[in-house]
């Protein structure tokens, strides 16, 4: 008897990953195991318009940091779908994207509960829904946080606990500019990018 093919299951972590740090992995890295996913796909965003209100950093850097930082992981792969295509970058059009690429998986987006809090100001959020299962992770400082749990659908989303990291992309940055070592808190790879392009110095 044919053994009968799995549907791939594919994780999209979606940020800005201004820098990837260990918050990021580990979260992605409880989904793929709780899920039991073939891979995660770190989405670094193009131009993430909920926060034009800041200087982000260059896209290939952040593109190039997400690669080291996954490197070690066979399970984890980065796409460049975000940052190549033009103007804001929305979900909804990464969703569409890697369908595209992957039409018969299954897609689980991973986000941490504050991204969660703020889904319903994304651009056609409903139909995003539609596109895949959404996992929200939990995230140290976000406790206080309301989702509006009766405006969602909660049947397309799960809520996971995942080792508390209380690590953020905003406190690493702050730590480079005050000259303070953000070793542990991002990995070695990603240290030693920082330092070499000169990022966060002047923030
Ligand atoms: N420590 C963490 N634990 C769990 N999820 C996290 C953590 N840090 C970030 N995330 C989630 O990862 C995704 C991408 O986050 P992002 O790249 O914006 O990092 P950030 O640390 O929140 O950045 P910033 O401080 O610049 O806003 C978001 O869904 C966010 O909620
Ligand atoms: O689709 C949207 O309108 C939308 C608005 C804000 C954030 N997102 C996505 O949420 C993910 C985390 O974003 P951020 O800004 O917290 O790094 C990333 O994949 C973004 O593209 C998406």
């Amino acid at each position: 008897m044919a053994a009968v093919e799995r549907i791939r299951r594919i994780g999209v972590m979606g940020g800005t990953f201004d820098p990837i740090h260990h918050g990021h992995l580990v979260a992605a890295s409880e989904v793929q195991a709780y899920f039991d996913l073939d891979e995660v796909i770190f989405v670094p965003t193009g131009q993430p318009w909920q926060k034009s209100d800041r200087k982000v950093s260059p896209a290939e850097d952040r593109y190039l940091m997400t690669v080291i930082a996954t490197a070690s992981n066979p399970r984890f792969s980065v796409s460049r779908v975000d940052i190549d295509r033009p103007g804001p970058t929305y979900t909804i059009d990464t969703l569409r994207d890697l369908s595209r690429l992957y039409p018969d998986a299954e897609l689980f987006f991973i986000t941490g509960a504050d991204a969660l809090a703020q889904i319903l100001t994304w651009r056609d959020v409903d139909e995003t829904f539609k596109l895949a299962q959404f996992v929200g992770c939990t995230r140290p400082g976000t406790e206080a946080l309301e989702l509006p749990l009766d405006q969602l659908p909660m049947d397309r989303i799960t809520l996971l606990e995942v080792p508390a990291l209380a690590i953020s992309s905003t406190e690493c940055r702050a730590r480079v500019a005050k000259g303070n070592p953000t070793w542990y808190l991002v990995p070695d790879g990603i240290v030693q990018y920082i330092a070499k392009r000169e990022l966060y110095t002047n923030r």
